[in-house]
């Protein structure tokens, strides 16, 4: 289940509140200019589909978003826990870093932990199969894949480095619970 906790940056133990319906994630989140949504997809997806088959079962919604934002860019990412590089690849985002445009994912299957850094507070959101999260440009935040990763998410673009992430050398990403063990589900 998706999940939203909040805490005070300087008390990675104790949150201050936990959500885990998507309204009230969608609504806690909004306060701070971050989406998140739950598409449902128009037809079957499977692991191993191609990019295009995966892009249309999401085609009105990717629609939507590109003709709102001028994405100009949309690719289909995936990673199983028996890939070779998934502790090359789980090390990639795990520090706080930004970028300089939205970070905008959308699950279709599998999870992954995005941890964002606004003021003096820390949001974790536990994202699964069906969320879409928009983080604005320029916001800290940090990515855990876990240990064993499993997703497939469609990755929206402006510019071709929109991926390139600008690391602020803090630590405040080691001291917040990391996609533990366990948490992780496989993908269908
Ligand atoms: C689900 S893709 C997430 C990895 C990524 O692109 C990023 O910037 C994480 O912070
Ligand atoms: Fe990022
Ligand atoms: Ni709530």
């Amino acid at each position: 289940m998706s999940r939203l906790r909040i805490f005070q940056d300087t008390a990675p133990d104790s949150p201050l509140s936990t959500h885990d319906e998507a309204a009230d994630i969608g609504k806690a989140l909004s306060t701070i200019g971050v989406g998140f949504e739950q598409w449902a997809a128009s037809q079957p997806v499977a692991p191993g589909d191609a990019p295009d088959k995966i892009m249309d079962a999401y085609r009105v919604d990717i629609d939507r978003l590109v003709e709102a934002n001028g994405f100009r860019t949309v690719d289909v990412v995936s990673i199983a826990p028996d890939n070779p590089q998934k502790d090359v690849m789980r090390t990639k985002f795990l520090d706080e870093h930004f970028h300089k445009e939205d970070e905008v994912r959308f699950f279709v299957a599998g999870s992954g932990l995005f941890t964002l850094h606004v003021d003096d507070k820390v949001y974790e959101v536990l994202c699964e199969a069906g969320d879409l999260i928009s983080v604005p440009d320029s916001m800290t935040h940090w990515f855990d894949m876990g240990p064993d990763p499993s997703f497939i998410a469609i990755r929206f673009f402006t510019e071709p480095d929109g991926w390139v992430g600008h690391f602020t050398g803090t630590d405040i990403a080691q001291r917040f619970p990391r996609y533990e063990l366990g948490q992780a589900r496989p993908a269908p």
